[in-house]
């Protein structure tokens, strides 16, 4: 009996032993685990010379003003600020600069005056359910993935609609309605003044490959000058929309040079844009239409109301004033 109470306790104590060993391999494991990321987030915040350039540019997210320029725009704000022009156009472009080097690098996304036809196309089908397509609720649908739009939509108007049945529709109405916007006049001079000094420039679109074809059908010039598009809606490795910063930085990716966020610049009409520029670390320009609130405009560096207003050179960028 005692014998078979020793080997009991005997028993125990082994299971034991492999349990505490168990227990400290899973400790060890989580703390290399916690020290490789420390160390990668380390790396990553000083890959920059040493400077901690993300950080630096993170503080823009949630600034209060247009006061927070980061390099090289910091000029200005000792100058009481960011200059801030009045608003009245809508667009998505990228574009950007590395100062000293004199490679500049530029995303630049749809130079085409859609937003209007958006509008109508949607006002078309909620209209059929007595809703109104508001500003405010536009504000915020803007650069949206199509599927995160319709959700949104469909909630924000209690549409009696699924979001897949919204978006079917919906798809029908672009088809229609899309098909010939024009260029805006702003767009087309700031592109031919990048191209002409070689500037890589890129579009960076929330829309799929199919809208977007649609939509650039008859500018196939204009588009020529762009080094690549990157169609968000349909991209595979896009796998967050706008807010999040996924677009642009795999727009940046593409160029051969890889250019690090901080060197890129970009062109934004949509709030939900700038949030994602914001977020993956690069400048940007915001070229809001009128009726975007102006507590939707912070965060950019800099806004416009028109692209062929924009001050390049305090980006490093060739003055538009010389083309
Ligand atoms: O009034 C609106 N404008 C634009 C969009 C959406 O914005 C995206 C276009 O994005 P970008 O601005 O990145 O091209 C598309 O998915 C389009 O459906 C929307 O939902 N509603």
């Amino acid at each position: 009996m005692g014998k078979k109470k020793e080997d009991v306790v005997e028993k125990l104590t082994q299971e034991e032993t492999v349990q505490r060993k168990l227990k400290f391999q899973k400790w060890s494991l989580i703390t290399k685990v916690k020290t490789m990321c420390v160390v990668i987030l380390i790396i990553q915040l000083t890959s920059n010379n040493g400077e901690v350039v993300n950080a630096n540019m993170a503080s823009i997210v949630g600034s209060s003003a247009f006061n927070d320029c980061p390099l090289p725009y910091e000029k200005l704000s000792s100058k009481g600020g960011c200059t801030t022009l009045h608003s009245e156009k809508s667009l998505v472009l990228l574009t950007g600069g590395e100062e000293h080097t004199t490679i500049y690098q530029s995303l630049l996304g749809e130079g085409v005056n859609t937003e209007p036809l958006y509008t109508k196309a949607i006002q078309n089908l909620v209209g059929k359910y007595g809703k109104t397509f508001t500003w405010d609720i536009k504000s915020k649908m803007m650069g949206l993935h199509h599927s995160e739009g319709a959700k949104y939509i469909v909630k924000a108007l209690d549409l009696p609609l699924t979001w897949e049945e919204y978006d079917e529709s919906i798809q029908e109405e672009y088809n229609i309605v899309l098909a010939n916007p024009d260029i805006f006049p702003g767009a087309k001079k700031l592109v031919d003044h990048l191209s002409k000094h070689k500037i890589p420039i890129a579009v960076a679109t929330s829309s799929s490959m199919d809208s977007f074809k649609l939509k650039s059908a008859n500018h196939k010039e204009f588009f020529k000058l762009f080094d690549h598009i990157v169609c968000g809606g349909s991209d595979p490795e896009v796998k967050h929309g706008k807010p999040a910063p996924d677009i642009f930085l795999v727009a940046a990716e593409r160029f051969p040079s890889k250019p690090n966020a901080e060197n890129c610049l970009v062109f934004e009409d949509a709030p939900n844009g700038v949030k994602a520029a914001v977020s993956a670390g690069m400048q940007v320009v915001m070229v809001p239409d009128e009726n975007i609130a102006e507590d939707q405009r912070k965060g950019a560096t800099v806004v416009v109301s028109s692209l062929d207003l924009t001050p390049l050179e305090k980006f490093g960028l060739p003055s538009l004033k010389e083309t």
